[in-house]
């Protein structure tokens, strides 16, 4: 008699099935960062999670951020990380330190990836001129060297995906005169992902998804057409760092990304389950004729 805990782990790699065909060669682009980047263990799994797309077909690019960790150090120097509307005031100063942190924390993140077996290389939107940039501004206010991206060229990407390279970018650019700009990276995930075309776009943050009402949990989203989320943020029922998060799933998907989910990082193997199981976790923008699944949460 074959143990019932067998079975059930073949059932789940059998329910994996149709989506490792349909997202064959495909690009999926995954945004890393929040607080979910500051646990050693969950940012170990996620990177397993990665490799294992990786490693069954699936061509993933990790746009990654680290906003937490620039801030300890800005700490450190004893200055005060300031930010305005969810974007850091980026002296010069502060970009130099944003810089060197972000590129430690990209080469960590290909350290752990080449670790499990798989190449990875850690570019920064400079690389290639991926990202180019001008000055973003906050509401009118000039807030220093915060990029605003005009322009993607993604032929350093295909280039490493083609020779099967797992590419790692973080999200710092340069604009017309070659000045370093740092650029949300929530911002650089959706350009990246409309430049590719990439057929799914998730951002793993520090929260379950999109809640109807932000001061309720117990108000979870499973699925939100494009509309739908433009009238959450209109009516004030999403605030903070998600109002840009959200705006960026609806740019993505009215410029062709194909899905777009908001997970959650905390939880471990958040992005597995969302692409190989039924489930359906997190919040998944849809585009207007994408059929909803999991209405009964509606
Ligand atoms: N309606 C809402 N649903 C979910 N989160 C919301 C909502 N309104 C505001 N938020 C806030 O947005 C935050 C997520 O954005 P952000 O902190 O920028 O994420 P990250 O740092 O992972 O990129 C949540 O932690 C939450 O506090
Ligand atoms: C302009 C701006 O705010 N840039 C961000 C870039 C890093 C980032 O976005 O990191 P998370 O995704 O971890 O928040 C910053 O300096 O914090």
């Amino acid at each position: 008699m074959v143990n019932q805990m067998y079975l059930d782990k073949a059932e789940v790699l059998i329910e994996a099935l149709p989506y490792i065909q349909r997202f064959n060669r495909k690009i999926v682009v995954i945004k890393y960062g929040g607080s979910a980047m500051l646990d050693e263990e969950l940012k170990k799994n996620v990177i397993k999670d990665v490799v294992l797309l990786k490693l069954v077909g699936f061509k993933p690019i990790i746009v990654h951020g680290g906003g937490k960790e620039i801030s300890r150090w800005v700490g450190k120097v004893g200055m005060e990380p300031h930010f305005i509307n969810g974007l850091r005031v980026t002296d010069k100063d502060t970009m130099e330190i944003a810089e060197m942190v972000l590129a430690k924390v990209n080469k960590e993140l290909v350290t752990n990836v080449q670790s499990l077996g798989v190449n990875a290389v850690g570019i920064s939107g400079k690389d290639g001129g991926l990202l180019e940039c001008k000055k973003k501004l906050s509401g009118g206010e000039d807030i220093g060297y915060v990029g605003d991206i005009t322009h993607v060229n993604p032929g350093i990407l295909y280039d490493l995906l083609e020779k099967d390279f797992l590419p790692i970018v973080f999200p710092v650019g340069f604009d017309k005169n070659y000045d370093s700009y740092n650029i949300n990276a929530d911002d650089a995930a959706c350009a990246i992902a409309k430049a590719v075309h990439a057929e799914k776009l998730a951002f793993l943050s520090d929260i379950e998804g999109v809640y109807r009402d932000k001061d309720d949990p117990s108000s979870l989203i499973s699925e939100l057409h494009v509309h739908e989320a433009q009238k959450l943020i209109a009516d004030g029922f999403v605030g903070g760092g998600m109002i840009p998060k959200l705006g960026n799933c609806i740019d993505a998907i009215e410029k062709g990304v194909n899905r777009v989910h908001i997970l959650d990082g905390r939880i471990p193997h958040s992005l597995l389950l969302e692409i190989f199981t039924n489930k359906g976790i997190g919040t998944a923008i849809l585009r207007e004729d994408g059929e909803k699944y999991y209405n009964e949460h509606e």
